[in-house]
């Protein structure tokens, strides 16, 4: 496999790879900003590229917000962009639900181990749903409860989906609802399975650990992902964006959902960034699984 070119510095070779692409496919956490604080320059780095004419897609797993939140969030952070330019896990897994998977209601009904992003894509895809950021389940199990969920009486008999992203709120009770329903015969979809959150310039345990539990208890293995590395997100966004693959490229830090997002969708290129989750080593080093076309210190590089 061909050694990633390192772009860093390379004006003549920043000009040449930016010439090959049309489309660029941004991951949001570890390549824009960690948390709240953006690294430096994007928003100039961002209107360079809309200046060359190139459309921009902000693809971000984080499912905790919707895809209003982050236009708040780049207009709170100074970063041009559109909301129909951003999508997230949370849209991804509503759209699928609500447009491909389309359950007969009324067995329709989503239990959201997750936070508000996932609620609001879910109900403006029309998806009735319960459970997510509902205070009566932020509470310790009591004895009860373990009744209550084995005879039925805490569940709702329309549901016939999980959905599990990133939860800032996980519990015993939620994750026993969630349990209960899997075991009753709803379907478990998670709306990504990342194992980290890269936040604070540091690195917390991300969706895929918030439904470790969940996964364990099942025992069926990881449930059908909307984020990326899934391609079922990718032929989403070209049905939406109708890009030629061959002039799209993916920018991002993690090499096992971002590189490979873009590697598995077959795009002309791949961008890793490194002030996020991967190391250069992690993908310079022999027989590396995942190796991006090129990668830079920093987004802000490609200014040259
Ligand atoms: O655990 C998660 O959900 C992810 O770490 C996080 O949200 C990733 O967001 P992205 O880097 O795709 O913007």
């Amino acid at each position: 496999m061909s050694q990633p070119k390192y772009l860093t510095g390379d004006k003549a070779g920043i000009d040449e790879f930016l010439s090959r692409f049309d489309v660029f496919l941004f991951d949001c956490d570890g390549v824009l900003w960690s948390g709240d604080h953006m690294f430096d320059n994007v928003p100039q780095t961002l209107e360079m590229l809309r200046s060359k004419g190139k459309q921009l897609v902000f693809v971000t797993n984080n499912s905790t917000k919707s895809r209003a939140d982050y236009k708040k969030k780049f207009d709170k952070l100074g970063i041009p962009a559109k909301v129909d330019e951003v999508f997230g896990s949370s849209y991804s897994a509503a759209v699928y639900i609500a447009r491909i998977l389309k359950l007969p209601g009324p067995k329709n009904k989503v239990f959201v181990l997750g936070e508000s992003g996932i609620e609001q894509e879910l109900e403006a895809e029309g998806v009735p749903y319960c459970g997510g950021t509902d205070p009566s389940l932020r509470r310790d199990i009591e004895p009860e409860d373990f009744a209550n969920i084995a005879n039925g009486t805490l569940l709702d008999p329309d549901v016939g989906i999980v959905l599990s992203g990133l939860d800032f709120h996980m519990n015993y009770l939620k994750t026993s609802i969630a349990f209960q329903y899997i075991q009753r015969g709803a379907l478990h979809l998670a709306t990504n399975i990342d194992s980290t959150l890269p936040m604070a310039h540091s690195f917390f345990p991300g969706a895929g650990a918030s439904s470790a539990a969940l996964v364990k208890a099942v025992g069926k293995g990881e449930p059908t992902s909307f984020g990326k590395p899934s391609q079922a997100m990718m032929d989403a966004i070209e049905g939406k964006f109708q890009f030629d693959r061959s002039r799209t490229c993916m920018i991002g830090d993690r090499l096992n959902t971002d590189i490979q997002f873009g590697i598995d969708g077959k795009l002309g290129g791949t961008l890793a960034v490194l002030t996020g989750v991967s190391k250069k080593e992690d993908f310079l080093a022999e027989g590396a699984k995942t190796v991006p076309s090129a990668y830079v210190d920093a987004l802000s590089d490609l200014l040259g």
